[in-house]
C-alpha cells in the first residue's frame, strides 16, 4: 500500500473533488487502510490525510490494484507499483461490484469499515456501475437505474450532515428526498489527536430515473423568454412559475419535517448580533479579496445592522444549508431535494448548526436571479443590442418566480418568508457576498451576476 500512497501527491491535484488549497499536497499519509478484497483486482479502501498550505484534510480514496494494465481504465490510472497497476477503484466496475456486495448480510467482515442497509431494502446486487459525469465534490455511482452510491471524498469525524438529514427524513417517511437504502461508515486515526474517530463515508440511495435538475429546467424557461423578446414571463410557453410554486411547497414541507424530527431552537437577539458580526466579517474579507465590492460595502452593511437592532427572537432548525437550483431534481413525482452537506468549506459544526429556514429561501431566490441572468453573460453580453431589454426580462422572470416560490412556501407552512423581510435581505446579502468571492475565484466571467445583486441590495 505504501507504494500506492506515494502516487497520490501527483494524482490528487488533478481530481476535481480535491479541494485542498495548494496545487500540490505537501504530504499524504494513510489514516486507515482496509483490504476489502484480496483477488483480481485487489480492492483497498484508503483514508488518507493530506496536508497542504492551509492545514490538513482526510480524503477517501478507494483503490484497485490489477496484475495487468487495463486500457479501459487508462483515464484513472494512478501508476505502477511492484505488484501491479493502481486505479481509482470507483471507476473500476469489478471493484465497484465488490463494494456493493459488501452491503450483503453475509459479506466478509471489513473491521473498521462498515456497510449498513435500511430495513426492507432491496440492494441491486449485480447491476453494473457508472460514475455520474460532472464536476462534483464527491463521486456518485449509479448502479443500473436502481441505486446511487455517493462516496464522500473529503471526510470528517462525526455525523455527515447529508447522511444525517437524509436518514432523519427517510425515517420520517418524507418522499421529497431520494429514498435512503443504506450507508457506509468507518473508523480512522485522527491525525491531530491520535485517537480513533468514526465518520460517514458513503450513502446508498434510490436512483431517481426521471430526474431533471432545477437549474437545467429553470434556464430552459429563461431561454424561451429571451427568444420571445416581446412577450412577458407569464406569456411564454416555458413559464416556470408553477414549478417554482411547487418547489416552494416542497421546500416548506422538508423544513417542516426537519423541524418535527430534529427539533427547533430559539435564536436570541444576542445570537443575532453574533450572526450579524459574522456576516460583516465575511463582507470585510470579501471586500479585501474582490475590490469591485468596495463601493457597495456601506450599503450592504445596513442589512446586517438591522439584524443587530432586532428585539424579537428567531426560530431556528436544521435546514438544507447550501440551497440552489442545482440541489433540486424534478421527477414525475414532483421535486426532490438532494445534497444536504451544506457549504463544504465551512466547519462541520457550523454546517450542522440550526438556522432560520429563511436562509434556505434566500439562497433559492438568489438562484432564481442566477438562472435569469446567466444568459446575459454567455449569450447576450453588454455589447449585444438586445442586452438592456433582456436585463429587464431577467428581472421580471426573477420577480415572477421568486413570488411564486414564496407563495408555494407560504401555502405549505406557518411561515411566509416575506413576513421576515429583514432576515431575508440579510441572508440574501450574505449569500450574494459569498457568491462574489466564489465567482471571482472559480468563474470570473460570471462575477457580474452576484455583483448586480450586490448593487441592488446596496440600494444603488
Ligand atoms: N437519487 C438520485 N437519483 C438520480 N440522480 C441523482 C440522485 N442524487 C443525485 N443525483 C445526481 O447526482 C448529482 C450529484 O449529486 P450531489 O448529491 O449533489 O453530489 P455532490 O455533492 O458530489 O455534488 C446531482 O446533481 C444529480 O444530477
Ligand atoms: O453545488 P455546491 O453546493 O458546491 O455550491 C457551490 O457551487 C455552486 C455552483 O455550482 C454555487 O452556486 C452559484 O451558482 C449556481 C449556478 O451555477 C446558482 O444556481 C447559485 O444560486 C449560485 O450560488 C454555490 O454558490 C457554491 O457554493
Amino acid at each position: 500500500m505504501s507504494e500506492a500512497i506515494a502516487l497520490l501527491p501527483e494524482w490528487l491535484p488533478h481530481q476535481h473533488w480535491f479541494t485542498a488549497a495548494s496545487s500540490r499536497p505537501l504530504g499524504v499519509r494513510p489514516v486507515a487502510a482496509t483490504l476489502v478484497h484480496d483477488g483480481e483486482p485487489r480492492v483497498w479502501h484508503l483514508l488518507a490525510e493530506v496536508t497542504h498550505d492551509d492545514g490538513a484534510d482526510v480524503y477517501q480514496v478507494p483503490l484497485s490494484v490489477r496484475n495487468e494494465r487495463a486500457d479501459r481504465l487508462d483515464h484513472v490510472h494512478l501508476g505502477r507499483v511492484a505488484d501491479g497497476h493502481v486505479y481509482d477503484a470507483l471507476h473500476d466496475k469489478e471493484a465497484t461490484a465488490i463494494l456493493l456486495d459488501h452491503f450483503a448480510d453475509d459479506a466478509p467482515d471489513t473491521g473498521g469499515l462498515r456497510f449498513h442497509v435500511k430495513p426492507d431494502v432491496k440492494v441491486p446486487y449485480g447491476e453494473p456501475s457508472l460514475v455520474l459525469p460532472g464536476e462534483h465534490h464527491n463521486t456518485s455511482l449509479a448502479y443500473g437505474d436502481a441505486a446511487l452510491l455517493k462516496v464522500f471524498r473529503r471526510v470528517y469525524p462525526g455525523l455527515n450532515p447529508d447522511l444525517e438529514l437524509n436518514d432523519a427524513l427517510a425515517d420520517a417517511g418524507c418522499t421529497l428526498v431520494a429514498p435512503l437504502l443504506g450507508w457506509v461508515d468507518g473508523d480512522w486515526t485522527d491525525p491531530t489527536s491520535g485517537e480513533v474517530v468514526t465518520g460517514g463515508l458513503a450513502m446508498l440511495r434510490g436512483f431517481l430515473t426521471t430526474a431533471s435538475d432545477g437549474w437545467a429546467l429553470a434556464t430552459a424557461s429563461v431561454r424561451d423568454l429571451y427568444a420571445e423578446g416581446d412577450l412577458h414571463a407569464d406569456e411564454v410557453g416555458g413559464d416556470f412559475a408553477a414549478e417554482s410554486y411547487r418547489l416552494g411547497m416542497a421546500t416548506a414541507r422538508v423544513h417542516e419535517t426537519l423541524a418535527e424530527v430534529m427539533g427547533t431552537g430559539t435564536m436570541a437577539p444576542s445570537d443575532l448580533r453574533d450572526i450579524a458580526d459574522a456576516m460583516s466579517g465575511r463582507l470585510a474579507n470579501a471586500v479585501a479579496l474582490v475590490p469591485e465590492l468596495e463601493p457597495f460595502e456601506a450599503g450592504l452593511r445596513v442589512h446586517y445592522d438591522v439584524l443587530r437592532e432586532r428585539t424579537e427572537p428567531v426560530t431556528v432548525q436544521r435546514i438544507h444549508g447550501s440551497y440552489h437550483l442545482g440541489q433540486v431534481l424534478r421527477t414525475v413525482l414532483g421535486w426532490k431535494l438532494i445534497d444536504f452537506e451544506g457549504e463544504l468549506l465551512a466547519p462541520v459544526a457550523e454546517r450542522r448548526a440550526m438556522h432560520s429556514p429563511v436562509r434556505d429561501v434566500a439562497q433559492m431566490l438568489r438562484s432564481f436571479d442566477y438562472a435569469a441572468r446567466h444568459l446575459l453573460i454567455t449569450d447576450h453580453p453588454p455589447e449585444d443590442p438586445a442586452h438592456d431589454q433582456l436585463v429587464y426580462r431577467a428581472q421580471e422572470w426573477t420577480q415572477r418566480n421568486s413570488e411564486a416560490f414564496c407563495n408555494g412556501y407560504a401555502s405549505a407552512s406557518q411561515l411566509d418568508p416575506r413576513d421576515e423581510p429583514e432576515l431575508l435581505a440579510a441572508y440574501e446579502t450574505d449569500t450574494a457576498v459569498y457568491e462574489v468571492v466564489f465567482e471571482a475565484r472559480r468563474r470570473p466571467s460570471w462575477l457580474p451576476i452576484p455583483l448586480a445583486a450586490v448593487e441592488r441590495l446596496a440600494g444603488r
